[in-house]
């Protein structure tokens, strides 16, 4: 009985057999009935044969046609055969002998009994147009078929199963059933799959799309390939950024390639996993941009910076391959600043441009460029305050304008990283490293709570996800530096310089840093206290301070009164720190500085407490300390250590003689209570017994 779709029962008066004995009766009867035709019309036997043999031949081009597997064929082969050949016995004899039926009757119950071998479905491993699978495939496919049964309780149809070009693995391609089951499902079964079917070390299944919402493609590696290394392509030829950028490879010999042009990265992995080599292989890829250039902001020792800079350093290219590079936080906090202008200028210049394009995203080419900064050791960059905000901010505004990020970290948590900073990276990627939960940090739980190390193969390889996509494993190019020279020295003839509008918006910090960065990444003989980020204070030929800079704190991105100061004059040092809160009304004597804004009011100080003071007993308070290392204070003034130590010394305060020891280090540094009661100083002003929590004017 059939149904209606209302459900009220219908007969269902087809002649279609309902299962193996149906049939078999059915063919009896049918054939009885073509004897007892044939013997009353007295056909010649020969009808008999010619019946087996028609049926015999177009079992096996509809078998072919339908791929039915070899047992089926034989089957329905020996059907037709042993029905004709009964047939040209009757015909030839009668039917109407106890003998003749009861060997039909025998026939026909062997055939029934043999019916599930004539089963022409399932054939899996099959679809349109494939062609004709082999055995072995079709093995595999029943085996998967079982295999998700078995492990995710999932009764799929293995549709196909394709070897990959190499050799190194297959694609399973399978419908899902019916029921809500979704591929999402199946992505936390990946690690139990791989393991159930015994795939060598560092081998694994990834879950893919398949050709709609209830399909899905398991990727199924059999050879390591993500085990051996793999050189950048030496291929610097011009690219856009509006083309995948390349990285690496996956298991498979697929690039492994991310959109760049509105989507940030965000890699993260522990010491030595990887990641400056993968910043490097992005540096490369972006370098060789035409409508993009690259920043680096490389507070991890310049280890991504120097081979790039080194060709343009030793005048083996006029241009510098790297447009800006800070190795520093004050450079940093310039350099952020100025690309937070950027994104904001942009916005409004170039309305009318995409107005005239009819887009709503900035319309990036060789002669406005799109701007990435790579970041190596983020977790450093957000330590500091204001250069946390500064990347914040460009992360929330920078994609319409085309300022974008690449960061690096070591861990993806909250502790190093923002979470709003990971949460608007398109691009994720969790190198190798021993902690699994490193991917439930990185890739979510329910995604990356399920996946395992052991699909990785060690330093340099890593999980990539592209905007929420399941987490695929991938080796980033090896990038050596001899490499990096050649493509830096490519990169340097070809790369875009900054539109004029958006040069002239980051304005002097932008305008000298080839000064800064000579002075910052050339090596110079120093002496502790005395070190410099970019110059000494008594060196002429150090380079003038950009006009515009960050504040002491970096609170306040204001361009400074009084143009380029000079790199040893204390009060334009003092000056620059005055942005915060104001203190413009102090000055050295014999020097007149124009207030940037109303000074503010203090409690009751006994004198005026200068404001490079205020800002170092204001640093102290926010450590929690009553002592910091000249480095400390110097990076949360936003200043090199000669420029802080020059503001000091005329306060009469000085970095203490002994060494003390802070967070495992041992270095020289400064003392609260000398802020709070100098031994003098050139300013007639001194400030005696002013306390942490003060404020300046
Ligand atoms: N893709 C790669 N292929 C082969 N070897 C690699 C790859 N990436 C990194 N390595 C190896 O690992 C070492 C460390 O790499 P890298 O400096 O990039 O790590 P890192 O995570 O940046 O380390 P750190 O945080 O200490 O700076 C390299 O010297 C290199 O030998």
């Amino acid at each position: 009985m059939g149904s209606t779709t209302t459900g009220t029962p219908r007969a269902d008066w087809s002649v279609r057999p309902r299962g193996a004995a149906g049939a078999t009766v059915q063919g009896a009867l049918a054939l009885a009935a073509v004897a007892a035709v044939g013997d009353t019309a007295a056909l010649d036997p020969l009808w008999g044969g010619a019946v087996a043999a028609v049926g015999a031949l177009g079992t096996v081009v509809v078998g072919a046609h339908r791929h039915h597997p070899p047992a089926a064929l034989l089957y329905r082969i020996g059907c037709w055969l042993s029905g004709g050949g009964w047939l040209t016995y009757t015909l030839a004899a009668t039917p109407w002998s106890l003998n003749t039926l009861a060997a039909l009757g025998v026939g026909s119950l062997a055939a029934g009994l043999l019916a599930p071998f004539g089963r022409a479905t399932p054939t899996p491993g099959r679809q349109p147009g494939t062609g004709l699978m082999l055995r072995a495939s079709a093995r595999n496919a029943a085996e998967w078929e079982a295999r998700l049964l078995r492990v995710c309780r999932i009764r799929a149809t293995v549709t196909d199963v394709r070897p990959w070009p190499g050799g190194t693995g297959y694609d399973v391609h399978a419908d899902l059933p019916g029921g809500g089951v979704t591929r999402r499902q199946l992505t936390g079964y990946a690690e139990g799959l791989a393991t159930d079917a015994r795939l060598p070390e560092g081998c694994g299944v990834e879950v893919a799309a398949g050709a709609h919402r209830g399909a899905v493609v398991l990727r199924v590696s059999t050879v390591n390939q993500l085990a051996r290394t793999i050189d950048y392509p030496a291929d610097y030829s011009p690219r856009s950024v509006l083309e995948p950028v390349s990285f690496g490879e996956h298991a498979n010999g697929e690039p492994a390639a991310a959109l760049l042009r509105e989507d940030s990265v965000l890699a993260s992995g522990k010491r030595g996993s990887g990641k400056t080599t993968l910043l490097q292989d992005l540096s490369i890829a972006l370098g060789r941009c035409l409508d993009n250039l690259v920043w680096h902001l490389d507070l991890n020792g310049g280890g991504l910076t120097q081979p790039w800079i080194d060709v343009w350093l030793e005048g083996r290219t006029v241009r510098c391959p790297i447009d800006w590079a800070a190795p520093n936080p004050a450079e940093g906090k310039r350099m952020l600043a100025a690309a937070v202008a950027i994104a904001k200028h942009r916005k409004a210049s170039y309305r009318a441009l995409k107005r005239s394009r009819n887009t709503n995203l900035l319309p990036v080419s060789v002669e406005l460029p799109q701007i990435t900064i790579v970041v190596d050791e983020g977790a450093q960059a957000v330590a500091d305050r204001d250069l946390k905000e500064l990347l914040n901010e460009l992360q929330n505004i920078g994609r319409n304008e085309a300022v974008n990020m690449v960061v690096s970290a070591l861990r993806p948590t909250s502790d190093l990283i923002p979470v709003n900073m990971r949460k608007q990276s398109g691009v994720r990627v969790q190198m190798y490293g021993p902690d699994t939960e490193e991917l439930g940090h990185m890739f979510g739980w329910a995604i990356g709570g399920k996946l395992s190390m052991d699909q990785l193969a060690g330093r340099g390889t890593g999980f990539v996800s592209i905007d929420g996509s399941a987490p695929r494993p991938f080796r980033a190019y090896n990038a050596l530096p001899g490499q990096i020279e050649q493509a830096a020295l490519a990169i340097a003839a070809t790369r875009p310089d900054l539109d004029p509008a958006s040069a002239h918006a980051a304005g002097s910090a932008y305008a000298t840093r080839y000064e800064r960065m000579r002075w910052a990444f050339t090596d110079h003989d120093t002496d502790d206290d005395t070190d410099t980020e970019y110059g000494d204070a008594e060196d002429g030929a150090a380079p003038a301070f950009p006009a515009t800079a960050t504040a002491a704190a970096g609170r306040h991105l204001t361009a400074l009164p009084g143009g380029a100061d000079t790199w040893a004059d204390p009060v334009s040092l003092a000056h620059r720190t005055t942005q915060h809160g104001s203190a413009a009304a102090w000055a050295a004597p014999g020097h007149a500085v124009t207030a940037a804004a109303p000074p503010r009011q203090i409690p009751a100080p006994a004198r005026p407490v200068p404001p490079i003071v205020g800002l170092a007993l204001d640093a102290f308070t926010a450590a929690e300390t009553g002592r910091l290392h000249s480095t400390e204070l110097a990076e949360a003034l936003g200043m090199s250590l000669t420029e802080l130590a020059d503001a000091l010394r005329p306060h009469g305060i000085t970095p203490r003689e002994n060494p003390f020891k802070r967070g495992g280090v041992r270095a020289r540094g400064y003392a609260l209570e000398d802020f709070q009661h100098p031994s003098g100083g050139s300013h007639p002003g001194s400030h005696p017994g002013v306390t942490p929590g003060h404020t300046a004017v």
